[in-house]
């Protein structure tokens, strides 16, 4: 990877709770990617937008038949990088855990605080060891494009804010949502980690418009969120997302250097296991996701 790469982008977009499909796309087939971890999600869409090259992945599946904590994130990963995508698009529902951010709103993300516990969490494992830096788990360059092009669509964003991620699938107790309140988050949903970290892992740009749907259960004049609200609230949410997602598109796919937020380098100084120590077996699944470094 020289300094003076040119990289012609392909854009990756996960469709969350109420996203499974993507309008405008030309030249569309959906096709099956099997990983080395398995099978993702669903089939991914491939297409263009504005002669742009996308592969959209619904995130649970089409018609939403995977809970949250059995999502195979390594897979839905790893096919979006078998297909050469270089810069993600997560669009996720999430609960407001702050009064100026009511349904309605979008979130740019710039962290994440991550409370899940039964998920697989890299690539990497015995026998081939790498620590690659969370410092910043979203990639500010995308975050630019989004927030410029929501603000230029007339949309209600708001660039930064945490993103707690909840196990699941049961919504928070009120005393987990005040204490998430307390720590200031912003915005509470089931899905972004792993998906972030090893979207990293793989090198791949990775930003999150939080779409808010609901005030969780703390706000006293507001109801305890349920799928109905969410859904409901997502039925207006998703066409104003569909419009950024047409916006952004053009902006993303133009031919560029490398990231300028360095996601595209992130395994640059990660590998610790000596090369006679790392287990061939694995270097061989990792190759779909790594091959750069090893
Ligand atoms: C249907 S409400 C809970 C569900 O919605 C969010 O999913 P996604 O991030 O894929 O939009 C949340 O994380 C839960 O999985
Ligand atoms: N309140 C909430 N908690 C967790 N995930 C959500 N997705 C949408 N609303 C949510």
């Amino acid at each position: 990877m020289s300094q003076n790469e040119v990289v012609e982008p392909i854009i990756g977009l996960i469709g969350g709770s109420g996203l499974y499909d993507i309008d405008g796309l030309e030249e569309k087939e959906w096709r099956t990617v099997e990983t080395p971890w398995g099978l993702p999600s669903d089939q991914l869409l491939f297409g263009r937008l504005d002669g742009v090259r996308c592969v959209f992945l619904p995130r649970h599946g089409r018609g939403h038949p995977i809970p949250p904590s059995r999502l195979n994130y390594r897979a839905n990963i790893a096919a979006l990088k078998m297909s050469g995508v270089t810069d993600i698009v997560s669009l996720s529902a999430v609960g407001s855990l702050k009064e100026e951010l009511p349904p309605g709103h979008f979130v740019i993300v710039d962290q994440f605080i991550d409370r899940t516990i039964w998920r697989e969490k890299s690539f990497f494992d015995t026998g081939c060891v790498a620590h690659i830096s969370m410092a910043d788990p979203l990639c500010a360059r995308i975050g630019d494009v989004l927030e410029e092009q929501g603000r230029g669509l007339g949309l209600d964003v708001t660039r930064g804010g945490t993103y707690l991620v909840m196990e699941g699938p049961q919504f928070s107790t009120r005393a987990e949502s005040n204490l998430y309140r307390s720590w200031g988050c912003s915005v509470i949903g089931m899905t972004n980690m792993p998906e972030a970290s090893l979207a990293r892992e793989a090198e791949i740009c990775y930003a999150t418009v939080a779409m808010v749907t609901d005030y969780d259960c703390w706000h006293e004049d507001h109801d305890n969120v349920t799928v109905e609200s969410v859904v409901k609230t997502m039925q207006g949410n998703s066409a104003k997302a569909k419009a950024l997602v047409k916006a952004v598109i053009p902006a993303l796919g133009q031919p560029r250097g490398l990231c300028s937020a360095g996601c595209d380098r992130a395994l640059e100084y990660a590998l610790i296991t000596a090369p006679d120590a790392r287990d061939p077996a694995l270097l061989t699944k990792l190759k779909a996701v790594a091959a750069r470094v090893l």
